[in-house]
């Protein structure tokens, strides 16, 4: 079947001995924007490297439109690549990078094509400025300019905002978001930060140890988590083992709303959100292993009764004690399969 975009399957990447990449197989439609997320080392970066052809793969294949990209080089596939370090030329000047993928193109055509970039990227003017005298979110909005100007029919971006700090993260997210939404352009995006993941993209793919464990859109991801890898990777975590009871799952603490499709009778764990336990006068008495006063309010780390520690609230602070009360709120857990 040819499908618009990009189709991979059974991409295989190997370092000698290590499967970094173990038979993906992934679909970017035209004019989507999918994020590749998952933990550091779970081979984000080799499968997009493979797509791009930096890295030659043992097995698989990479369409384009229907047609076999897999053994074409980098330069040949009209995939355009932006890194975390933007790797811009630093002794030409910012209009000489933007327009760099642009040469054997007649000259007003290329300062036009410059000056709409750097307009898009909100860089007026800068044609003539020194790459060196600019700040890093600076530089990484050229590098996206100049990886945006032939107007390549996929991006591919490597963690592109990870050098930055967080607050110009968070800015240039949503920037970088409208921009490809602007230019309607199809996108792979690689990030190990979930909230980048999930305001970028129209689907989240769920690397993990080298396999897609989930492709969905965000929200979906969000409310009903492949399995415990992924809800942990969310920041869900300690689980407790839970048994399914119509729409509610049975914990030690308490019950929970169970409102995802899951098999009756199968075993499913109920993951801990920060905000799931609370120190409540009515609640199970569990021991205190710890307390601190954190973002203006106190935690307390209680033992549960399988030995996991877990963090509670405590919204009204909390008087040094052994034993607190400890109650499950249903809002800041997710369930999932065993
Ligand atoms: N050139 C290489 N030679 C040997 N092993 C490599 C090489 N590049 C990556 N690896 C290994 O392959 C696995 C996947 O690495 P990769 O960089 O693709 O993961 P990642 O998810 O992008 O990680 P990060 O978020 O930390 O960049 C890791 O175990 C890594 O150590």
């Amino acid at each position: 079947m040819v499908t618009d975009g990009l189709t991979v399957r059974g991409l295989t990447v190997r370092y000698g001995g290590t499967t970094a990449v173990a038979g993906v197989d992934l679909d970017v439609q035209a004019g989507e924007v999918v994020a590749l997320l998952g933990p550091s080392g779970s081979g984000k970066s080799s499968l997009l490297r493979a797509i791009a052809g930096l890295e030659p793969p043992p097995g698989g294949t990479v369409r384009w439109n229907g047609t076999d990209v897999t053994d074409l080089p980098v330069h040949r596939r009209g995939f355009g690549l932006l890194f975390q370090d933007g790797q811009l030329f630093p002794h030409r000047s910012v209009a000489g990078n933007v327009g760099y993928g642009l040469t054997g193109r007649p000259r007003d055509e290329r300062a036009s094509r410059v000056a709409e970039l750097l307009g898009l990227v909100g860089l007026e003017g800068y044609e003539r400025r020194a790459i060196t005298s600019l700040s890093g979110g600076q530089a990484q909005r050229v590098a996206l300019a100049r990886s945006l100007a032939p107007a390549p029919r996929l991006l591919l971006l490597d963690e592109p905002l990870s050098a930055l700090d967080r607050g110009l993260r968070e800015r240039l997210t949503g920037d970088l978001c409208r921009i490809l939404r602007a230019t309607g352009t199809t996108a792979l995006y690689v990030t190990h930060d979930h909230d980048e993941a999930f305001t970028v993209a129209d689907r989240v793919a769920v690397l993990i140890d080298g396999r897609l464990v989930q492709v969905e859109r965000p929200a979906q991801i969000w409310r009903a988590p492949a399995g415990r890898e992924v809800a942990a990777f969310l920041g869900y975590g300690p689980f407790l083992p839970a048994e399914l009871d119509g729409a509610s799952a049975r914990t030690v603490l308490g019950e929970v709303p169970a409102d995802r499709a899951l098999a009756p009778g199968s075993g499913v764990l109920v993951g801990l959100g920060p905000e799931a336990l609370r120190v409540a006068r009515e609640g199970m008495m569990l021991p205190v292993v710890a307390t601190r006063f954190v973002r203006g309010r106190t935690e307390v780390d209680v033992c549960l009764p399988d030995g996991q520690v877990a963090t509670a609230v405590a919204p009204g602070g909390c008087e040094p004690a052994e034993r607190v009360g400890i109650r499950l709120q249903g809002a800041g857990t997710v369930v999932v399969p065993a």
